[in-house]
C-alpha cells in the first residue's frame, strides 16, 4: 500500500521527530537522499557527477535549504553548482554557507519575489540576476527545484515563472524537492503556474498532491526518501498495490457454488443503447460473482454474446434474488429500474444515466452500501458545478459527493478516486495507480461498473469493490492496449489476465 498524508500531519510528525534529534538532522537526511538521487540521474545522463552543471532554484524556506545542502554535496563531488536565490535575504543561511564552502556560486534575483516590481518580468528591463539565471538554466544538466515545498500556497510567483519555463524547455533533468513548486500539496490542485519536473524526491511520505491529477502530472516519477517520520495509522490517501488487491479478490473454495459466490444483477441498456448492457455483463462475468442476472430490454443482445447470463425482461424487482445490483449504464430515461434497485436491501452500484435518475434522498436513506461511479461530467452535474471545477479539484469533489449522498463515490478519469462516506469502511480516499488514458474509450466505464458490481456481489465492501475494480480495469486496459487503441470489449477480455497478474504478484 502506498500512502499519502496531509501537510498538517506531516508537520506534526516532523515536530515530534525534530524534538528528539539534533538540530538540522532531518534536513541533512532529506538533503542526503536528494543528492543521492541527483547524482544517480547525472550518472545516468552524463556518466558522472564531476564536471556536470547543476542549477538550484532556491526560495525562502526549508525547501530551498534542502536544495542548497544537496547542491553542496554535489559540488563536493566536482559538479559546478549555481544557486539562483529568488529571495536572497531569506535564503536558508546555513544551507547557503554550506554551498559556498563547497565552492558553489550564487545568482541573486533582486526584484521582489512577489513579482510586483518592474524588474521581475523577462524582456526589456529584466534585471541582471534573471538574465544570468536564465542563461545558467539553459546550460544546465540538472535543475533542482527548491522554490517552495509544503509551505507553499497558490501557483508560482512571477519571478519564478520564467525560470520554471526555461527549465522545462532546457534539455536538463528537472528534479523537484518534496513537491513541484506551485502545486497544492493537500489537494493536487494547480491554480496557477507550476513547475514541471521529470522526477520528484519527496520526504517522509507522499503528499496527496503527488498522487492526484493535475498535480501528479507535474511531479513526474516520484521517489520517496525516508526520514524516520512516525505517521498515524490512517492516511489521507492510499494507493493499492498488487499484494493489497490480491488479498481482496474473492477466490472460490471447495464449498463454493454459484449462489454462494454471489449473484450480480445488471439493470442496464435500453433499446437505444443495448451495447451498454452487453459491456456491463462482460465486466460482471469477469468479476468473481458466481452468476450474472440481466434484467432489462437488451436481453437478446446479452444472450447472443454471453449465453451464460440469466436473462429477464421484467424489472429488477421481479428478476430473482441477487447479492448486488448495477444500475444505469445506457439506461436512457426510465427511472423505474433505478427506484426498484434502490429499494432492494443489497449493495447497489449506480452509474451513468442512473446517476441522473436516482433520487438523492432514496440513496441517503439506504442502509445497504451504495457505490456511485460518475465521470467528471456526471459528478459536476450532481454537484451543480462545471466539469472543469471537478477536474481541477477531484479530491474535494469526490469527498463532497460522498458526504452529500452518504455513499461511496468512485470518481473516474485521469486519476480515479474512491471516497467513502464518513461512517463507511475506512476514511482514507483510495487513488488508483493503474489507470491509462487508453481507457478513455466509449463503453469502458460500463465494463468497470459490471466488474465492480460483481465484486460487491461477492461480498467486498463498497470501497474495496470500487478500488479493486478500478485497479483491475486499469491493468486490463494496459494489457489490452499495449500501446495501441482498443475498444471496451478488449478491456473486458483482458480482465482475467490482469486478475492473474495480481494474484501472481
Ligand atoms: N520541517 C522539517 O523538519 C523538514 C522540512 N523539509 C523541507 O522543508 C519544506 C518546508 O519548508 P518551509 O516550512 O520552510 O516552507 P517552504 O515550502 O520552503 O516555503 C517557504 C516560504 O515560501 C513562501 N511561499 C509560499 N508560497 C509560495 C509560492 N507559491 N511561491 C514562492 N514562495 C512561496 C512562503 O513565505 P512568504 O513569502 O509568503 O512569506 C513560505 O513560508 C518541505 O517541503 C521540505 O522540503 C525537509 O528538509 C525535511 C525536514
Ligand atoms: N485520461 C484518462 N486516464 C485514465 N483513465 C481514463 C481517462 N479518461 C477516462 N478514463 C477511464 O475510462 C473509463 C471511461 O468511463 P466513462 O467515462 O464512464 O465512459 P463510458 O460511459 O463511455 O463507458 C473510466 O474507467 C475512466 O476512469
Ligand atoms: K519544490
Amino acid at each position: 500500500m502506498r500512502t499519502a498524508y496531509s501537510v498538517e500531519t506531516v508537520r506534526a510528525a516532523e515536530r515530534d521527530l525534530m524534538a528528539r534529534l539534533p538540530e538540522g538532522a532531518l534536513m541533512r537526511r532529506a538533503a542526503a537522499g536528494l543528492a543521492a538521487v541527483c547524482a544517480e540521474l547525472l550518472g545516468r545522463g552524463r556518466g558522472r557527477v564531476y564536471g556536470s552543471r547543476v542549477v538550484l532554484l532556491v526560495g525562502s524556506g526549508d525547501n530551498g535549504g534542502d536544495a542548497l545542502y544537496a547542491g553542496a554535496r554535489l559540488a563536493r563531488r566536482g559538479a559546478g553548482v549555481t544557486a539562483v536565490l529568488l529571495a536572497p535575504e531569506r535564503a536558508h543561511a546555513a544551507g547557503l554557507a554550506a554551498l559556498r564552502r563547497a565552492g558553489g556560486r550564487t545568482v541573486e534575483i533582486t526584484g521582489p519575489d512577489t513579482g510586483t516590481g518592474p524588474d521581475t518580468a523577462v524582456g526589456t528591463g529584466a534585471e541582471a540576476g534573471t538574465v544570468a539565471a536564465l542563461a545558467a538554466v539553459r546550460r544546465a544538466d540538472l535543475v533542482v527545484d527548491g522554490i517552495v515545498g509544503i509551505g507553499g500556497t497558490g501557483g508560482l510567483r512571477p519571478a519564478a515563472v520564467p525560470l520554471a519555463e526555461a527549465a522545462e524547455r532546457s534539455g536538463a533533468a528537472v528534479v523537484a524537492v518534496d513537491l513541484p513548486s506551485g502545486v497544492d500539496a493537500d489537494t493536487g490542485e494547480v491554480r496557477g503556474t507550476a513547475l514541471r519536473a521529470d522526477l520528484t524526491v519527496t520526504f517522509g511520505t507522499h503528499k496527496p498532491g503527488l498522487l492526484v491529477d493535475p498535480a501528479r502530472e507535474y511531479a513526474g516519477s516520484v521517489r520517496l526518501v525516508g526520514i524516520g517520520l512516525d505517521l498515524p495509522a490512517e492516511p489521507e490517501l492510499e494507493a493499492l498495490q498488487h499484494a493489497d488487491v490480491a488479498r481482496l479478490l474473492p477466490v472460490p473454495g471447495a464449498e463454493s457454488d454459484k449462489y454462494r459466490r454471489g449473484v450480480v444483477g445488471i439493470a442496464a441498456g435500453s433499446a437505444r443503447y443495448p451495447g451498454a448492457a452487453v459491456l456491463a455483463v462482460a465486466g460482471a462475468l469477469r468479476g468473481g460473482a458466481g452468476a450474472v442476472r440481466y434484467a432489462g430490454p437488451a436481453g437478446r443482445d446479452v444472450i447472443a454474446r454471453f449465453p451464460e447470463t440469466l436473462v429477464s425482461d421484467r424489472g429488477p424487482k421481479h428478476a430473482g434474488r441477487v447479492q448486488a445490483w448495477v444500475v444505469g449504464p445506457g439506461a436512457g430515461d426510465d427511472a423505474g429500474p433505478v427506484a426498484e434497485v434502490l429499494a432492494a436491501d443489497v449493495p447497489v452500484l449506480i452509474d451513468a444515466d442512473g446517476l441522473r435518475l436516482a433520487d438523492a434522498s432514496a440513496v441517503r436513506a439506504r442502509s445497504a452500501p451504495t457505490l456511485l461511479t460518475p465521470h467528471a461530467g456526471e459528478a459536476a452535474a450532481l454537484l451543480g458545478v462545471e466539469r472543469e471545477e471537478v477536474e481541477a479539484g477531484r479530491l474535494a469533489a469526490a469527498r463532497e459527493l460522498a458526504g452529500r449522498y452518504g455513499a461511496t463515490v468512485l470518481l473516474k478519469g485521469s486519476t480515479t478516486l474512491v471516497a467513502g462516506p464518513k461512517d463507511g469502511d475506512g476514511t482514507a480516499v483510495r487513488v488508483n495507480p493503474t489507470g491509462t488514458s487508453w481507457l478513455a474509450t466509449a463503453g469502458s466505464g460500463d465494463v468497470l461498473s459490471g466488474l465492480a458490481g460483481s465484486l460487491l456481489a461477492a461480498g467486498l465492501p463498497a470501497r474495496d469493490a470500487g478500488s479493486a475494480a478500478a485497479y483491475l480495469h486499469g491493468l486490463a486496459g494496459r494489457r489490452a492496449a499495449d500501446g495501441a487503441p482498443v475498444g471496451a470489449h478488449d478491456v473486458a477480455e483482458a480482465i482475467p489476465g490482469a486478475w492473474r497478474d495480481v494474484l501472481r504478484g
